[in-house]
């Protein structure tokens, strides 16, 4: 992503930028943490490499292109290919992203046909497959379950199979946990991390959450009024931060035991100095 500028339309017909000049990039297989207050712009620039702006969105000024491809230019069409396929989405809310009126199963199998037309015995199959893998223990229960017959953490593992499926290169994962019970939340993560090893895919990871960062991020940008004020190896910026913002928002959260020590366990594996 390269000098991405998203605006909203404003009440007196003037642009408001929610996204200003911001540029990433992630490699296969790393995952980046983008963090930042409320409303500093994490989830509209995830939604530009998703394809899922709102509407009135205007995008002003940059580029997103993945494996050489650009997003930007690509038709609805195209895009609705991507989605799934290259890129995918893990979502803060599994259960306001499952329709109550429909077992999970039929869910999934319709949107794993949408992204990959095949017959539906097929689609039952490989879903079956898919819940299996998440560490769903009885995937066929599961399938044949409405939302409010499973735990929001088996939602999220569902969500989960959904969105790997197409084996993606790039997953966004919006605050993935934050809707779950502590003792699910480490579950999920982990889970993240063994798929995104089994397949090798790049991980968006937005959260609020220095921990989870600590945990499972090897890198991270840090967003301010729809700006990314710094960004480096989660170490370094830990460590040492460069901007006034991050060590404001580090210097409260540093005094956390919880999340020195997942800081350290990281340091360790990473062959760095603890500090
Ligand atoms: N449809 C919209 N119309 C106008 N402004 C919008 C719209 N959607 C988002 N915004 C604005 O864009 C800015 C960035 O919002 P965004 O959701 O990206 O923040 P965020 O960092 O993801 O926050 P959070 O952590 O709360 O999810 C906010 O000021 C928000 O009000």
């Amino acid at each position: 992503m390269q000098g991405l500028t998203v605006a909203y339309p404003t009440p007196t017909g003037q642009l408001r930028e929610v996204v200003r000049g911001v540029d990433l990039s992630l490699r296969a297989g790393e995952t980046l943490g983008l963090v930042g207050q409320s409303g500093s712009g994490k989830t509209q620039t995830a939604f530009s490499i998703l394809g899922v702006l709102p509407a009135q969105a205007v995008v002003v000024a940059g580029s997103v292109r993945l494996d050489g491809r650009e997003l930007l230019d690509l038709s609805d069409a195209e895009l609705r290919t991507v989605r799934g396929r290259s890129v995918a989405y893990v979502p803060q809310e599994p259960m306001s992203n499952l329709d109550p009126t429909s077992t999970v199963g039929a869910q999934l199998v319709e949107g794993l046909r949408a992204a990959d037309p095949m017959p539906r015995r097929q689609a039952r199959e490989r879903v079956l497959a898919l819940l299996a893998r998440v560490g769903i223990a009885d995937p066929q229960r599961t399938f044949d379950a409405y939302p409010h017959q499973i735990s929001g953490g088996m939602a999220q593992r569902a969500l989960i199979a959904a969105a790997v499926a197409g084996r993606p290169a790039l997953l966004f994962a919006d605050e993935p946990t934050t809707a779950l019970d502590v003792t699910v939340q480490a579950e999920i993560l982990d889970l993240l991390r063994d798929l995104q090893a089994e397949l090798g895919m790049a991980v968006l990871l937005v959260t609020h959450n220095f921990g989870v960062v600590a945990d499972s991020c090897e890198r991270i940008a840090v967003m301010q009024q729809g700006r990314v004020v710094e960004t480096g190896r989660t170490t370094d910026v830990f460590d040492t931060p460069k901007h006034p913002y991050t060590a404001s928002l580090l210097g409260s959260i540093l005094d956390d035991a919880t999340v020195r020590a997942d800081l350290e366990t990281t340091m360790d594996t990473t062959g760095q100095e603890a500090p």
